[in-house]
């Protein structure tokens, strides 16, 4: 059976989508098949496949599933692409709420055509170690947060972490984040890719919490965020070690359309 598809990308993390109002079951829930989709030899190549499906109290429900074709939580960088792409099918206008893994989420394409996403608020911030941080903001992240000057493998030290007897189990996706003359750069090595990926919108958004609490400042803030991928953009209100109001913004992008037999 052939099957219509369409590619995005925000900051170079890339996604297959379906239109679930179509017949997808023989994909849905389908690891195998979504693992080959993903493939970038022996399919269209991706981080991970959406599906978008009617909505029942809001505008869509996304279902997302990383590259390894397992279903998985929430995605930063999928949701602002499935906000764009749920315009371009016309499930959604240039404003939107809709469902994830981790409940109800807003968004909005702007005039300059970044797309904001509200994300999940995060209250349970662990300190593990100096410079080292564990919070979940819709997907678990380790965070380490990189001396001037200090430099380390992503891909190495991700395995390392996402394997280690503490992790396993679940999985973690692990970030390392250098502090910048304005804002921070973030690498990513995510779970279920099992390799960095050019930028992780939930690890993007843990980055910059976690660079807020080292820094110590309190309120309202937003942090400036490059990634190998491009530039991404997190605001968020804080209190009392709370934070809320969570926003990440950054580019998605339509890259081409497309059939392939299943
Ligand atoms: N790999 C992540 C999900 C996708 C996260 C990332 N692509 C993002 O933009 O947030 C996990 O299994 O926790």
């Amino acid at each position: 059976m052939e099957y219509k598809f369409w590619k995005y990308q925000g900051t170079g993390n890339d996604f297959i989508f379906l239109d679930g109002r179509n017949d997808v079951s023989a994909i849905k829930d389908n690891t195998p098949v979504i693992a080959r989709l993903c493939d970038r030899k022996f399919g269209i190549g991706a981080d991970g496949l959406i599906i978008l499906e009617e909505g029942s109290e809001h505008d869509f429900r996304m279902v997302y599933y990383n590259s390894d074709g397992s279903e998985s939580t929430m995605c930063g960088n999928g949701g602002r692409c499935a906000i764009a792409f749920a315009k371009f099918i016309g499930l959604a206008k240039d404003s939107t709420v809709f469902d994830a893994i981790d409940g109800k989420h807003a968004g909005e394409i702007l005039e300059d055509g970044w797309v904001e996403l509200g994300m999940i608020n995060v209250s349970k911030i662990s300190n593990l170690k100096t410079n080292v941080y564990e919070m979940n903001t819709g997907s678990p992240h380790y965070v380490q947060l990189l001396k001037k000057g200090e430099a380390l493998d992503i891909v190495d030290f991700g395995r390392k972490i996402r394997y280690n007897d503490q992790y396993k189990a679940e999985g973690i996706n692990v970030n390392a984040a250098k502090m910048l003359e304005n804002g921070i750069s973030v690498e990513t090595y995510e779970r279920g890719v099992e390799d960095e990926t050019l930028s992780c919108g939930t690890g993007v958004t843990a980055c910059a919490i976690a660079y807020n609490e080292f820094m110590g400042n309190k309120g309202k803030n937003s942090v400036d965020v490059m990634t190998k991928g491009g530039q991404l953009k997190v605001s968020f209100m804080e209190k009392d070690g709370q934070y809320f109001d969570i926003v990440l913004s950054g580019p998605a992008v339509r890259v081409f359309e497309g059939v392939i037999g299943v």
